[in-house]
């Protein structure tokens, strides 16, 4: 697109190390306004894309433009918030906010009214004087996202903000995040959390050889690829001897966490529970429990990359 000014456009981006391509001929845009979440298995290139938009690494082709800019003058339209809290812990919250604001090239008169608004928008207000070390995890998130927004960037980028913090600051997260895009900041979420992706993103892609292997808004991706069937949930009392995985994969069934806990997609009709579940006893598994399931994007994600996985 011609001046193209959104938060995030990425054409043909191609990266490397030595002679392996991680990214290869990635394609991704953010608009204002948009939480587009970055999904993908370990090692997919998550890392890499996000330092190759932040200007650390450089690639081997292709271009990334935020707001319109390319080189050198779009870093100042980012705003990071990395995955490991990047925090002075010896120094309060206002400080950090404070020496941050200056580093990232602030005026002196500016400042105070910047630090007011990054902590209010982080909801952090109420912590600006207390050090950063007697913090719990939760608040420190925040109060790395209100580092990373000082600047008023248009694009921000988030990776895994919600890891190791409870249910609760994960909410309080969800909620700083929506309210920052609805700002019109575009975010640029990776996470490993699918239904955190599922909960706010707008769109999502998940990461695949080099590419978006899909793209979409999460509840459309779903309807897409499941329409109204459902997954079927046993959970085993134990793990069970090989004969009966073969039996439960010649079912249909694949493994969910662990060794106890299967899951199979239901066909067009609906699925009679009663039926399979005394078929499972009578051929000698121990099952605990069977349920129907809504599929989700875990679901999509599981089976798109077990496709694709290469044959043991
Ligand atoms: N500096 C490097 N030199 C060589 N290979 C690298 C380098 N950094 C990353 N890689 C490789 O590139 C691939 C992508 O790594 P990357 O860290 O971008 O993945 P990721 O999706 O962020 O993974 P995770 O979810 O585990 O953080 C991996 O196979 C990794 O081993």
């Amino acid at each position: 697109m011609e001046n193209d000014a959104r938060p995030l456009s990425i054409d043909g981006l191609t990266v490397a190390y030595g002679a392996r391509k991680v990214l290869d001929g990635l394609e991704l845009h953010i608009g204002r306004g948009e939480i587009f979440g970055l999904l993908g298995p370990n090692a997919a290139g998550k890392t890499t894309l996000i330092r190759t938009i932040c200007g650390r690494l450089k690639p081997a082709d292709g271009l990334v433009r935020v707001s319109g800019q390319t080189g050198r003058d779009r870093l100042r339209h980012i705003g990071l918030a990395p995955q490991e809290i990047a925090l002075y812990p010896h120094l309060t919250v206002q400080e950090n906010l404070e020496v941050f604001g200056r580093l990232s090239g602030i005026s002196r008169s500016a400042l105070s009214e910047r630090v007011e608004w990054a902590s209010a928008a982080s909801q952090v207000t109420e912590r600006l004087g207390e050090r950063v070390s007697l913090l719990s995890g939760g608040w420190k998130r925040r109060v790395n996202i209100a580092a990373a927004i000082l600047h008023l960037p248009s694009l921000l980028i988030l990776d895994e903000p919600t890891a190791g913090v409870d249910l609760a600051a994960r909410n309080h997260l969800h909620e700083v995040i929506t309210n920052l895009s609805l700002e019109g900041m575009g975010v640029l979420l990776a996470t490993h959390d699918l239904d955190q992706a599922e909960g706010i993103c707008s769109r999502v892609g998940l990461l695949q050889a080099g590419k978006l292997a899909l793209q979409g808004v999460p509840r459309q991706l779903i309807s897409d690829a499941f329409a109204d069937r459902k997954e079927v949930i046993i959970e085993l009392r134990r793990a069970p001897p090989a004969a009966h995985i073969d039996l439960l994969e010649a079912a249909g069934f694949a493994r969910q966490d662990g060794v106890t806990s299967w899951v199979m997609l239901s066909g067009n009709e609906a699925p009679q529970l009663e039926r399979l579940a005394q078929a499972l006893v009578r051929s000698g598994l121990e099952l605990k429990e069977i349920r129907l399931r809504e599929p989700g994007l875990n679901s999509l994600f599981l089976r798109v990359i077990r496709d694709k996985a290469p044959a043991q």
